[in-house]
């Protein structure tokens, strides 16, 4: 019932690594191994639930057999005894249906709730198990999407549709079975009688969830038109483009109207033909049981109680009808959820060797973006312990590239980047950010006070030692926050501006310690006067520290030991400053071209 599970979701269908930064999504089998596994999970429960319902439909079934009895017992003459006995008995097992129906539900719902709590736990140790670079690439509305709404589709339809489908199904089998078990004949007619209601579910699935989607699709544009026309209202006055407007949006609500009429119409073309599919194996039971009734072949009661049955039939099967959209878009999301499980890992390794040293070796590089063409074609590069290297080059050269593989965000597609003869992506994230720590000019303020802020690069660090840490990188304005420490910076608390977020960033660098420190533009968001006071503090901090540093601006270049420098993803020139210029290759021009503007 629940069909293809990735019909018409949002992400990229299909199953393996993701490409082009979409994270991907799990195909059918293994969302089918998937819910196996959480079932196997909770086996106890599940079973109980389908025994528990199992015993309730065969409750369910007593009534029309009963009724069939006491027809056949009245037929027969029996006195008001046999019928009140019947008819208590008929009491009673309904009582019993309701009770073992009602727990069966219960159950039915923690296994629900326990299940839904296991993704959630599973997708947040998943996504938090992605490298950097992944989630970089996916982007936030995708993760947020899938942690978020899917996650909720997927809990409804463990709630809701799922239990609802599956007691359906219980009590659907039981029925046709119990029809089967009264006259095989009967049964076969019955099951004849439903077919159409297969052909036209079948015909209805096929086309619903496609109309729903572009319904969906519609509402969502004709949603987007109005609101771009109310926001831009003065400039559609000021440019009188009223008229324009008009026939956009009414383009939209046309588009819209379509869309819905294609629904009303499935709908409208299902809901009939079911409701006649009803009758169909009521009306044949009937039909052939006359004709055995006048052979002898049935009793009246067996016959009465076949057609009870089939019209019983209709409530499951109205249910499992109106679940079925509901399963198709929470298997649809449960996809997406799996999906997060099949990027690629961080591959942190726990026993790595500790590194020998903190000489870091790039060999043999060459790094990719998404499969895409090389970036990077075979860099080799060693960074002694200590000295200051400036990386420079045009832009889109390869600068960053380097300097995330350089910090283990990144694993190269060929070669390897190791500090102390230990690949850097193998570190675990704590081992890894005592050795090598990127700072970009992305500084993200955590929720949280300025503390919690600080505390991510040293969870144990005394409040005297975040306040030296903050002294470090000149970040007095500590100390004029009302609530210093405590202060919580972001919306409705202390707004810090970029270069206080930066500060706060640089100040988790002096508590994490790391010894080698990838500046990529790390300071080009503060003022000259403040830039200058932060290098100098951070210059102090990291004396006698690996530093290498993307560099924009010549004059980190100069004041490096050695300057590398990237064309076209390949190492061109590496050296000190006076070496590079007296080689007269492609740095010295861009120094001589500098330095007429910049006289020393
Ligand atoms: N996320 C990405 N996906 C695909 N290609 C990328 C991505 N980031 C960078 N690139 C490509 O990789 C190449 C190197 O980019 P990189 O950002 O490393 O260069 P750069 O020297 O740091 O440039 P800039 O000085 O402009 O920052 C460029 O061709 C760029 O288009």
């Amino acid at each position: 019932m629940t069909g293809s599970p990735v019909s018409g979701e949002r992400g990229r269908h299909g199953d393996g690594p993701t490409t082009g930064g979409a994270l991907p999504v799990a195909d059918s089998s293994r969302l089918r191994r998937a819910a196996f596994r959480l079932i196997r999970l909770d086996w106890r429960a599940f079973s109980v639930m389908v025994v528990l319902n199992a015993l309730a439909s065969a409750a369910g079934l007593a009534g029309p057999w009963l009724l069939g009895r006491i027809i056949d017992e009245v037929q027969n003459g029996a006195g008001v005894a046999t019928v009140d006995r019947l008819a208590l008995a008929l009491l009673g097992l309904a009582l019993a249906q309701f009770l073992l129906a009602r727990y069966a539900g219960l159950i039915g719902h923690r296994f629900g709730e326990r299940t839904l709590a296991r993704i959630r736990e599973e997708f947040t140790g998943r996504v938090l198990a992605l490298p950097v670079g992944v989630v970089e690439r996916a982007g936030a509305g995708d993760l947020t999407t899938r942690g978020t709404a899917d996650v909720a589709a997927v809990g409804t339809m463990l709630r809701g549709a799922g239990p609802d489908v599956l007691i359906a199904s219980v009590q659907a089998v039981f029925v046709l079975g119990a029809v089967v078990v009264l006259d095989p004949l009967l049964g076969g007619c019955g099951v004849l009688g439903l077919t159409g209601i297969w052909f036209a579910a079948r015909w209805y699935m096929r086309r619903a969830v496609p109309a729903y989607l572009a319904e969906g699709a519609a509402n969502s544009e004709l949603a987007e038109q109005l609101a771009a026309t109310t926001a831009g209202a003065r400039t559609v006055e000021a440019l009188g483009l009223g008229r324009r407007r008009l026939e956009t949006c009414q383009e939209a609500i046309g588009r819209c109207r379509a869309t819905r009429t294609r629904t009303l119409f499935l709908r409208s073309v299902l809901f009939p033909i079911v409701d006649v599919s009803y009758a169909i194996p009521v009306v044949a039971v009937l039909l052939v049981g006359g004709v055995l009734l006048g052979q002898g072949a049935v009793t009246l009661g067996t016959v009465v109680a076949a057609a009870l049955y089939l019209r019983q039939l209709s409530q499951p099967l109205d249910v499992i009808l109106l679940n079925m959209e509901r399963l198709q878009s929470g298997a649809a999301s449960f996809a997406r959820v799996e999906g997060a499980g099949l990027a690629p890992r961080a591959d942190h390794d726990a026993a790595a060797p500790e590194p020998a040293d903190d000489r870091l070796q790039v060999s043999g590089v060459h790094y990719a973006y998404d499969g895409g063409p090389d970036v990077l074609h075979g860099v080799d590069l060693t960074v002694r312990p200590g000295e200051r290297l400036a990386v420079v080059g045009p832009s889109g050269a390869g600068k960053t590239t380097l300097g995330r593989l350089l910090a283990g965000m990144d694993v190269p597609r060929a070669g390897s980047v190791t500090v102390g003869r230990v690949p850097v992506a193998g570190l675990d994230p704590a081992r890894l950010r005592e050795r090598v720590m990127l700072v970009t000019q992305e500084h993200h303020v955590f929720l949280g006070t300025v503390r919690d802020n600080l505390r991510i690069a040293a969870p144990e660090a005394t409040d005297d030692e975040l306040r030296t840490a903050l002294a470090a990188v000149g970040a007095s304005w500590i100390d004029e926050l009302p609530d210093g420490l405590d202060t919580e910076p972001g919306p409705g608390g202390e707004r810090l501006d970029g270069a206080q977020a930066q500060q706060l960033a640089l100040a988790r660098v002096v508590l994490a310690d790391p010894h080698t420190l990838i500046l990529d533009e790390a300071t080009a968001l503060l003022d000259p006067r403040t830039a200058r006071h932060t290098e100098r503090a951070l210059a102090a901090v990291l004396a006698g520290r690996t530093v290498i540093a993307i560099a924009h601006r010549l004059q980190t270049a100069h004041d490096a030991d050695r300057v590398a420098v990237l064309r076209d993803g390949r190492l061109t020139e590496l050296g000190t400053h006076d070496e590079l210029v007296t080689a007269g290759g492609a740095y010295a021009a861009l120094w001589r071209s500098w330095h007429g503007g910049h006289p020393e």
